[in-house]
């Protein structure tokens, strides 16, 4: 099925509106601890970047998160500020104490859940959302509702669920595959099955477990989601939640689809919030790793310096980034004579030869790039040996 065609057939111009929630399931990775002004730059840099939803994280946590997401309202940023609540009064009366006009309240909605934790049953469940949703209603606060593992509950349960929540005034349901149970197959008939069941606001939350969150997250999208919660870095609940670069990024690349993300700046996104976290960013991490754009073996870079569109589908230009070529034992000819033309340092092609034999032995027992510093040693090497003696 074509991006933006729903079940029914029709096209859809809306956009993607993307919530991150960094501040709030990011933080939930183990080890994970904001201090008040990192949640605050966070949420800047989130809100310079396009993001216009913020869930902000979770006020029954007390006083200390309360104060911090009211440092990031009291910021005035061009976003719409959310605090996460369990169907409590208590919740809801902590989040309206951090200035939020937004709450998403979770219902546990897997039948496994429901006993498990809250130790009662589906009716009761539904009860409890409907009293806490027109409490926060009542209250003045937009509401969305997260149905959480809903990827683990009956279709039809979750489908009263929504019928509830938009009786009670929420304006929104959050899909959420807390468990990662879902394929992209099973996470567009989940949320098609929805779409065609109610007009509320549809979010659907992925989680990575199996790799798959960007992937089931573009799928809920075009069954018909208008929402989708992100992270960055896909910082988040053991593996983590879909990585905010990767969906903003493929929902332009591959269906052209706009969510008013600022692409270049994704990149410092990533960098404040692996930093405040004391994450390290892996260097192929997709569309923010330092070595997205990198290219060593022989065969590519001969190929870009012919033709950059042979080996390049993503534009770096899009993320304001630009592709960066490197020496190392899978170089071959092409790039060593484009490194030492680019030096202007002249070489025959037997020369080149040797010289590429000394780069791949250097890499092979240095395990890294071979820099351009050793590169021109190499060469300055081979040129005193091949003087005559006494020149
Ligand atoms: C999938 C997700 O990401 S869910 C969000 C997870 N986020 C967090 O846990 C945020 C950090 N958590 C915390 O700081 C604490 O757990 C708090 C402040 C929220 C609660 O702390 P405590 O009162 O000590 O409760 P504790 O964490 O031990 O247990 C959770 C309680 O919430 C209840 N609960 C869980 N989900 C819900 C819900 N959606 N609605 C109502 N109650 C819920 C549980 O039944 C349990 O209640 P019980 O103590 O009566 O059995
Ligand atoms: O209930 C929700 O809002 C979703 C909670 C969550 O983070 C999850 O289920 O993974």
């Amino acid at each position: 099925m074509a991006f933006g065609v729903t079940v029914s057939g029709k096209l859809q111009t809306r956009q993607i509106v993307l919530n991150d929630t960094t501040l709030r399931d990011g933080e939930q990775a183990p080890g994970v601890a904001f201090t008040t002004a990192e949640k605050l730059s966070i949420a800047r840099v989130l809100a310079s970047a396009g993001i216009t939803e913020i869930e902000a994280g979770t006020p029954a946590m007390g006083y200390e998160e309360v104060s911090a997401i009211r440092a990031i309202v009291e910021a005035s940023l061009e976003a719409t500020i959310i605090a996460w609540c369990r169907m409590k009064r208590s919740d809801v009366d902590a989040a309206i104490e951090s200035g939020v006009a937004m709450v998403n309240i979770s219902v546990p909605s897997s039948d496994l859940q429901i006993a498990a934790k809250l130790g009662i049953g589906r009716v009761a469940a539904l009860e409890q959302l409907k009293r806490i949703v027109g409490y926060a209603r009542d209250r003045g606060l937009d509401v969305a509702v997260g149905g959480e593992d809903s990827s683990r509950a009956d279709v039809n349960f979750l489908i009263e669920l929504i019928t509830a929540a938009k009786n009670a005034g929420a304006r929104r349901f959050r899909v959420a595959d807390t468990l990662s149970v879902l394929d992209p197959d099973a996470a567009f008939a989940l949320v098609a099955a929805l779409r065609a069941n109610t007009d509320l606001e549809i979010e659907f939350h992925g989680h990575d477990d199996l790799g798959l969150a960007t992937a089931n997250t573009l799928a809920a999208i075009k069954a018909g989601a208008t929402h989708a919660s992100v992270t960055v870095i896909g910082l988040g609940e053991r593996a983590g939640n879909a990585p905010l670069e990767e969906v903003a990024v493929a929902l332009k690349q591959l269906y052209g689809r706009d969510t008013g993300v600022v692409l270049p700046e994704l990149e410092n996104v990533a960098a404040l919030v692996a930093a405040a976290a004391v994450r390290t960013i892996p260097l192929n991490k997709a569309i923010v790793g330092e070595h997205v754009f990198t290219h060593e073996s022989g065969i590519h870079v001969d190929g870009l310096l012919k033709d950059q569109r042979s080996y390049q589908a993503l534009d770096p230009q899009l993320l304001g980034r630009s592709n960066r070529f490197v020496i190392g034992k899978h170089s071959g000819i092409a790039a060593i004579t484009a490194l030492l033309s680019e030096l202007r340092l002249s070489v025959s092609a037997e020369e080149s030869r040797v010289i590429l034999a000394r780069v791949r032995k250097h890499a092979v027992e240095h395990k890294g790039e071979v820099g351009r510093e050793t590169v021109m040693t190499i060469w300055r090497e081979l040129c005193e040996r091949s003087l005559p003696k006494g020149a």
